[in-house]
């Protein structure tokens, strides 16, 4: 038996005639922190878009393990829109909890809690910092109590107060158990937060490593994405 909890095998996309991901795989393990990076318009937002069942159509196979008979959560973090930014945090998150079925106002409470938004006062999201706007939406993810966190470049505009606030979130979500597969650009956060990465250009994972790995070698994520992502690159 394997120790993947979320995989997706032969992935192919193609928007019109523009063929996105080729024949694409990628294998998360339960409990890592996957860092997924590429260049702008690789393709990162589409599969994870596939991964999360927010895309259809398209080819291959995506697969999320069963715990006890019961398939793992997954929940997504994109940066679209879904807030009402005339509502205060707990409002937005009692809409969200009664989309989800769920009536009790507890696990809103303990989650605002866990990503400190428990003290806003009743202000309207609309304003909100930038930083408390992610953490909001993070917190509508965590009300599924998923297994699975996916997050798209949740790190964008962030400061860099928000962006170790954010970090630290995420790291405490992980050692509680969260398996967490993040986008983004910024290769130095990686490197403190992930325990793998996974480069994808040219429609395909090219390259999948462990941190420490490249902590042991003394290799930069800078430098294998510039090798990896480079033009007539070489794939060892
Ligand atoms: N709905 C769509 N219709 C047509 N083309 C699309 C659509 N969504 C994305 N694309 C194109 O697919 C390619 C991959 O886009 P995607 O957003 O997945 O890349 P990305 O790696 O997330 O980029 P970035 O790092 O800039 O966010 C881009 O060329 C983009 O223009």
């Amino acid at each position: 038996m394997n120790n993947y909890i979320l995989t997706a095998e032969n992935i192919k996309m193609r928007y019109d005639k523009n063929s996105i991901l080729k024949d694409l795989s990628i294998y998360v393990k339960h409990g890592e922190i996957y860092g997924l990076i590429g260049k702008n318009g690789s393709g990162k937002t589409t599969l994870l878009r596939i991964l999360t069942g927010l895309i259809q159509n398209f080819g291959g196979a995506v697969s999320i393990a069963k715990i006890n008979g019961y398939e793992c959560r997954l929940a997504v973090v994109i940066n679209d829109p879904s807030l009402f930014l005339n509502m205060n945090a707990f409002e937005n998150m009692k809409a969200q909890a009664n989309l989800l079925g769920l009536h009790d106002d507890s696990q809103i409470i303990k989650v605002l809690k866990t990503v400190g938004l428990t003290n806003t006062n009743n202000k309207p999201v609309n304003s909100f910092s930038l930083g408390m706007t992610q953490r909001l939406k993070l917190a509508m993810a965590l009300l599924q109590n998923p297994d699975i966190l996916i997050l798209d470049e949740p790190m964008n505009g962030l400061d860099p107060s928000g962006i170790a606030e954010l970090r630290e979130l995420l790291l405490h979500l992980n050692e509680k158990g969260m398996t967490i597969l993040i986008s983004s650009h910024i290769l130095s956060e990686l490197e403190q937060m992930a325990t793998n990465i996974g480069i994808l250009h040219e429609g395909k994972i090219l390259k999948e490593l462990a941190i420490h790995d490249a902590i042991q070698n003394e290799i930069s994520l800078e430098k294998l994405y510039i090798q990896y992502t480079r033009e007539g690159r070489t794939n060892d």
